[in-house]
């Protein structure tokens, strides 16, 4: 019924204040106060109306989705949302919690803007900053070619210095190097940070970004040279095709030499190349700042997703009926809980390993200025990791919350289809996840090369300096809830991923070709490197379903015994009879609105059959009795077929 809130029973079992927790999950009471005033706006809102996306061709999808992008903007002016342009994330972030959906803004925001940021000089800032900040220019990130993404030193487009005119040849030399995939470049952008090979005198200096215009700001057309598209349709159905991925080949461009982002490194005029002396990594220095985003935005997509989940569970009744008494509500099985509390778990983890991974990307950030990089390897590794670690466990996540709410989680209105097809390619965007970890491992085992050097392992390899005692480690706990202490659990998280890494270590030592061992041993090193990256998680916030997901590892290497391990299961049981009573109330701490989460099953008032029912007939296929087709294909073979019985 309407205006009955079929979740209140829920909701009265909170063991704790949900208005408390929702400061903390939103951050402090002015962002908790931020973002619900612009989620109630935009439900408010009809031009951000999500229901219509799946009816929608591509070409509506588009304009459907530039309309969005555009109102929002207007009203982040109108309602004054937008701080300080220095303070730009919020801006970024204001954007996408209007459109809430993937558009340009996102990487005219998340990218082209930072790379500016992070890789123009001073003079380079100012001139093109303003024009970006007020979107009188619209930019992408135009790194990945159709030849090469993960291998960045692979990249062929050409910047070709040409000391006559003090200009840099932008060049496609072959198809591969065709720029593809850029998001807001296919349709939308005027400019682009274009990654291409330095080249001076015929010599090859690497990978540098520089600023290069792609479209007139009068007609929109695309300038000489420069041949530009979408590259089509992708996964789903809505999803990721509100995005104009985009395909881009130079023909000979020129572009003025104070158009190469020289914060890093610069080219004189007389073409004499300046590297001062900072890592050559810093180019890829947006890329670390987005990967540290998108840790925070894997705990959103997986607390929308299990927020659904949750609700549902509690509202769904399946079996155990007694006389006629009400069936089971699947929340309270345990098969349910063991699937659904640790992503419960998980989504709050993300949550709070986004905040301290923003402190160490900040903290970099600070030592960068002042010329100290001895934080970046571990600032890499860590933004890397995470990245890798929370976008596997999110998409998988959001799956198991499809299948948590059965045959329903598979409607369209569930919201969950939308969320995981727009959420996956996170895995592989910014940085394939195998490939991130890849360079997790590169970094541990370098570290654990150098312990015989006398070097101090720091930060989030510091456990790595009590290598002896971790190698003799075996976990002391003899009754489950031992394993409610947290230094209980997480030394046998640094004795798991220490063990790990040494074993990598030692098989590694014994090729005598490192490049062709860590090859050979890269599933290895990859699982070496998920038990380092958990240990950052749990170090930060939560253990034990881990655990217990990978007891093989904590048997294996002899950090537990199999004993212990059925103690940490029988404790993690225990937990989940904690969590249960809590579990609406927790989910409704994300504070998020029906309009957000766009599904029936994740209504705030769990009214779902009514709206699920209503929600049917509006499919078009329902706008007539008999579909189209029918009489022209079904009918005379169904009329020929009963014809033919007669016979
Ligand atoms: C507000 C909105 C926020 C965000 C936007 C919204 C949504 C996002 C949606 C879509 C965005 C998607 C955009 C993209 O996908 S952009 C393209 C992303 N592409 C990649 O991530 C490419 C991945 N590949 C790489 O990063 C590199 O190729 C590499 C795998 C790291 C290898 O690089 P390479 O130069 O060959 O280096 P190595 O030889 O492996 O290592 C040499 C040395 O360098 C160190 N290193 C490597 N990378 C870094 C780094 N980033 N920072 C610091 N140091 C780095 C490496 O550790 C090694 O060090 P040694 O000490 O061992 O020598
Ligand atoms: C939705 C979306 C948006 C994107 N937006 C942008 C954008 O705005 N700007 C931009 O520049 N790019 C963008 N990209 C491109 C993206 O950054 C790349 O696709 C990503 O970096 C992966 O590179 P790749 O496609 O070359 O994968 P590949 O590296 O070809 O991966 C293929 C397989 O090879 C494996 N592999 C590769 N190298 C190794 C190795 N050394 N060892 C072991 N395994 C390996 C990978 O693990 C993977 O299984 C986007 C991509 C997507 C899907």
């Amino acid at each position: 019924m309407e205006g009955v809130d079929h979740l209140a029973f829920e909701r009265n079992k909170a063991q704790f204040d949900v208005d408390e927790m929702k400061i903390v999950w939103a951050g402090s009471r002015e962002d908790f106060e931020l973002s619900d005033r612009i989620s109630r706006l935009v439900a408010s809102d009809p031009v951000f109306r999500k229901d219509d996306r799946a009816a929608l061709g591509r070409k509506e999808l588009f304009k459907n989705t530039l309309r969005k992008a555009a109102h929002a903007w207007k009203r982040v002016i109108e309602l004054r949302l937008s701080g300080e342009f220095s303070a730009l994330e919020p801006e970024a972030y204001k954007l996408r919690a209007f459109v809430d959906q993937p558009a340009f803004t996102d990487l005219h925001w998340g990218m082209f803007v930072p790379a500016i940021q992070g890789q123009g000089t001073d003079e380079q800032q100012q001139k093109w900053l303003p024009l970006a900040y007020r979107m009188q220019i619209i930019g992408c990130y135009a790194q990945t070619e159709l030849g090469h993404g993960s291998n960045v030193q692979g990249l062929e487009t050409t910047a070709t210095f040409d000391p006559k005119t003090d200009e840099f040849v932008i060049h496609s030399p072959t198809l591969t190097s065709s720029k593809w995939w850029p998001g807001g470049l296919g349709k939308v952008s005027t400019h682009a940070v274009v990654y291409a090979r330095l080249i001076i005198d015929g010599q090859d200096y690497g990978v540098h970004g520089f600023i290069v215009q792609l479209r007139s700001l009068d007609d929109h057309l695309p300038l000489p040279g420069i041949t530009i598209g979408d590259i089509g349709m992708k996964f789903g159905n809505a999803a990721y095709n509100t995005m104009d991925n985009g395909v881009l080949t130079f023909d000979h461009v020129r572009i003025p030499r104070n158009q190469m982002l020289m914060r890093v490194s610069q080219v004189t005029r007389e073409g004499k190349y300046v590297h001062s002396n900072v890592p050559r990594q810093l180019v890829y220095g947006t890329m670390v700042y987005v990967r540290q985003k998108i840790v925070a935005d894997a705990s959103v997509a997986l607390s929308r997703a299990v927020c659904i989940a949750t609700r549902y569970s509690a509202v769904r009744r399946q079996f155990g009926s007694h006389n006629g008494g009400l069936e089971t509500q699947v929340i309270d099985y345990k098969t349910q809980q063991s699937r659904l509390f640790p992503l419960l778990a998980s989504a709050y983890a993300f949550r709070f390993v986004g905040e301290w991974l923003l402190w160490l990307y900040t903290d970099v950030t600070e030592r960068l200025k002042a010329k100290d990089f001895s934080t970046l390897p571990e600032a890499h590794a860590c933004t890397a990791g995470l990245k890798s670690l929370t976008t596997t466990a999110t998409a998988d996540g959001i799956e198991e919350c499809r299948k948590l709410c059965g045959g329903h989680g598979y409607l369209c209105s569930s919201g969950l289809p939308e969320l995981f097809a727009v959420y996956v390619p996170a895995c592989t965007y910014e940085g394939d996840n195998i490939v991130l970890l890849l360079q997790v491992a590169r970094h541990l085992v370098k570290t654990v090369s150098q312990l015989s050097t006398g070097n101090k392992p720091v930060g989030t390899t510091a456990y790595m300096a009590r290598l002896e005692q971790l190698l003799q480690y075996h976990s002391d706990v003899k009754k489950a809830e031992d394993w409610l202490k947290p230094n209980v659990v997480l030394e046998a998280f640094e004795a798991r991923a220490a063990r790990m890494c040494v074993a990598c270590a030692q098989n590694l030592s014994k090729f005598s070709n490192p490049e062709e061992g860590f090859q050979e041993l890269a599933a290895d090193l990859v699982e070496a490197a998920v038990a380092h990256c958990q240990l950052i998680v749990v170090s930060n916030v939560y253990a034990l379903s881990l655990l217990h997901k990978h007891l093989g590892d904590f048997i294996s290497t002899g950090c537990i015994d199999p004993k212990q391990g059925s103690l940490a299961n029988e404790q993690l049981r225990n937990l989940y009879s904690q969590v249960r009573p809590n579990a609406v109330a927790l989910v409704d701490a994300y504070n998020y609105t029906d309009h957000y989460l766009g599904s029936i099953l994740g209504r705030y008032d769990g009214n779902v059959y009514p709206k699920l029912y209503e929600e049917a007939w509006k499919d078009p296929l329902n706008d007539s009795i008999v579909p189209d087709g029918f009489k022209e294909y079904i009918q005379p073979l169904l009329k020929q077929q009963l014809r033919n019985a007669r016979l």
